[in-house]
């Protein structure tokens, strides 16, 4: 077995972390950090997982920080603090903050925040783009939750003439804010809206434009809150596109034909199909007058961070990349 550490336990992608591990078959809790509830049993703080562990929260001190795999679910800039020491202890390590997905001087720019530890050779854990470099890899970042929904909508597409300008337009469920309540997640102000935010500037439009604004290609990107807990569905436009409705069907069909979570149809795909799962549903396809139109569809805990981490984490251990990952989501 290999055993497996959550620094950063508690909260959301934490807890959806040590809900995979808790029911993977190769994986085996080591342990789960948290400063609030160090010393109180898991099951106590998170009900969901009670009987499926016996463990109790520990403090984030390195002496507590052993495991041959461990994730770091920390707030961005705080998993800088936690990496260096676990990329030289322990085998394979997962980040899933915004620490290490960018280059160190975009990310003091986008964060506003210096970098304690610039520089450090990492692989983008966009597992449907880089699982051979992934494979070889002692440390990954994992993607952020949009730029994984949104990316993988247009990946097949970017060999293709006419494909310079790109538009995600993202509908978000509130757990992407994580567990701490601020205002503008606060039930009276989400409930019915639907709330545009960081309309032009949002901070993974750097994360997306690294993934898929090479040749000079435009990028935009507008978030909004929609007051559901999970999931996250983008609906991209693109310009020019000279491919008829058939030939984009079949380049995304022969794309994504060995990616076993990336589900393509030609239906506009819903939130509900992949809530609680690992899988990307991929539909729509629609051209009209030189735009196209794709949509995504993930949960935000599972393919959009912890799901996806894990599935990283499988290929980085030479494992199946579906152990633990291969059920259906919570649907309706
Ligand atoms: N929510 C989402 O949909 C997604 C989130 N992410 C990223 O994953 C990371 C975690 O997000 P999320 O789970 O939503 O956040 P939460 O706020 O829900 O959880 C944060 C966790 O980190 C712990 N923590 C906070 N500060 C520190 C610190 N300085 N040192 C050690 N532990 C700390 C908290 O526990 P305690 O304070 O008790 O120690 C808690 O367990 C973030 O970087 C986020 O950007 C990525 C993709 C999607
Ligand atoms: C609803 C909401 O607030 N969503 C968050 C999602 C980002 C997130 O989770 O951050 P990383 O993926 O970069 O770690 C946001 O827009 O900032």
């Amino acid at each position: 077995m290999i055993e497996a550490g959550v620094v950063g336990g508690s909260g959301y992608t934490g807890s959806e972390l040590l809900r995979i591990i808790l029911n993977h078959p190769e994986f085996e809790l080591k342990f789960a950090t948290s400063r609030s509830y160090s010393g109180e049993r898991i099951g106590d703080i998170l009900p969901s997982l009670e009987r499926l562990t016996d463990q109790s929260f520990v403090s984030p001190s390195k002496e507590q920080l052993e495991g041959d795999l461990v994730f770091t679910a920390v707030p961005h800039t705080k998993a800088m603090e936690y990496v260096p020491y676990l990329v030289e202890n322990c085998s394979t390590v997962v980040d899933l903050s915004a620490d290490y997905r960018i280059p160190t001087r975009e990310f003091e720019e986008v964060y506003g925040a210096q970098h304690s530890d610039p520089g450090r050779e990492c692989i983008y854990g966009l597992t449907e783009l880089n699982r051979e470099k992934i494979a070889v890899s002692s440390f990954v970042a994992n993607p952020g939750c949009f730029p994984t929904g949104a990316c993988l909508s247009v990946l097949p597409l970017l060999e293709e003439d006419g494909v310079n300008r790109i538009l995600f337009d993202s509908k978000t469920g509130i757990s992407g804010a994580g567990a701490k309540p601020t205002e503008s997640t606060h039930f009276p102000n989400v409930q019915e809206e639907v709330s545009p935010y960081n309309v032009t500037s949002h901070r993974h439009l750097s994360e997306m434009k690294m993934v898929v604004g090479g040749n000079n290609r435009d990028v935009y990107f507008t978030p909004h809150i929609i007051p559901s807990t999970r999931g996250i569905l983008t609906t991209s436009h693109l310009f020019d596109v000279s491919l008829d409705e058939d030939e984009v069907f079949k380049l995304f069909k022969d794309y994504y034909d060995d990616d076993y979570f990336v589900r393509v149809k030609k239906d506009v795909p819903k939130l509900s199909s992949v809530r609680g799962s690992n899988f990307v549903d991929i539909g729509g396809f629609e051209i009209k007058e030189g735009r196209l139109v794709v949509v995504s569809a993930i949960d935000n805990l599972v393919k959009g961070a912890a799901g996806q981490a894990i599935q990283n984490a499988n290929i980085m251990n030479n494992l199946d990349e579906k152990l633990g990952l291969d059920y259906a989501g919570l649907s309706p």
